[in-house]
């Protein structure tokens, strides 16, 4: 396997004129775990759209475990961030299925290794017990668990995982950033995961890749979570503050805004 699992080189990518992506490079190790992170409308959701070739950047290159981008041909689990579920009184099972790509006389069709394949999927995220119920009377952290089972259908290499931990309470972060770790560790996966809150992948990410104003820098936790680097990237001063194992972003003077989340006053 190559030694990069993304290598993003010079990548531009207007919208309206505006570059919300703007000239970034980044090369991810394959094996590793990264965290994703920057305000609203940083660019986050668009990153992974264009690693799955489903936005075609209008300069420079991506290699994905060094072949050039072709749309629906990576070896590549996405869980994005809108999670229209098929329908609510589908059950856990059908849901997932519905990932799987299988037709026959225009209905779906799971030979055995597909059903074999799902029901793995559904055993990795520890919900076979959701198999049975209708998708409309599970919980969110629940709904999440099967997003993240269709994400690992197919059996990727690499993991895009849009905000998987949005809305579920700090407890459940944590088993869902831990459950995540296990899953890559032990199938050798490349996890990029987007998230507001770096607070539960602490000690659990290998690298964070911040994202502002169209910029990207990725590197070590303890090098990109730093006022001077967050400076640089957003153009405007930032402060990083540890407490304890935990850390807080603010704009300078934002003291009041101190939360458990990644709040910047800066915008994108
Ligand atoms: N389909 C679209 N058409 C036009 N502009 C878009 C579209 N999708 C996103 N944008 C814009 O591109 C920018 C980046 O959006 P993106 O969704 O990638 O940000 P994000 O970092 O994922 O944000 P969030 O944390 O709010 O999910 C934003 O300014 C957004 O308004």
């Amino acid at each position: 396997m190559p030694s990069s699992a993304v290598q993003v080189a010079g990548v531009t990518l207007l919208r309206q004129k505006k570059a919300v992506l703007d000239n970034i490079s980044f090369t991810v190790p394959a094996g590793s775990f990264v965290a994703v992170l920057g305000g609203n409308g940083a660019g986050k959701t668009t990153l992974f759209r264009t690693l799955l070739g489903l936005e075609k950047p209008s300069a420079g290159q991506i290699w994905i475990e060094g072949q050039l981008v072709q749309k629906g041909r990576m070896p590549i689990g996405y869980m994005p961030q809108v999670r229209a579920m098929v329908a609510a009184q589908l059950s856990g099972w059908s849901t997932v299925a519905a990932a799987q790509q299988g037709w026959k006389w225009g209905l779906p069709f799971y030979g055995k290794q597909a059903r074999a394949d799902i029901d793995a999927a559904l055993a990795a995220v520890d919900a076979q017990a959701l198999a049975q119920r209708p998708v409309g009377s599970l919980s969110g952290g629940e709904r999440q668990r099967l997003m993240l089972a269709q994400a690992l259908l197919d059996t990727p290499h690499i993991l895009l995982l849009d905000e998987p931990l949005a809305s579920l309470d700090p407890t459940r972060m944590r088993e869902t950033a831990e459950r995540i770790h296990t899953l890559a560790r032990d199938r050798n996966m490349t996890v990029l995961m987007s998230t507001h809150d770096i607070n539960p992948l602490m000690g659990l990410m290998d690298h964070v890749l911040y994202m502002a104003h169209g910029k990207a820098v990725l590197g070590r936790v303890e090098d990109v979570m730093t006022s001077q680097t967050l400076s640089a990237l957003y153009g405007a001063p930032v402060e990083v503050i540890k407490a304890g194992n935990r850390l807080f972003v603010v704009a300078e003077g934002g003291g009041a805004s101190l939360q458990s989340c990644m709040c910047v006053g800066h915008g994108a």
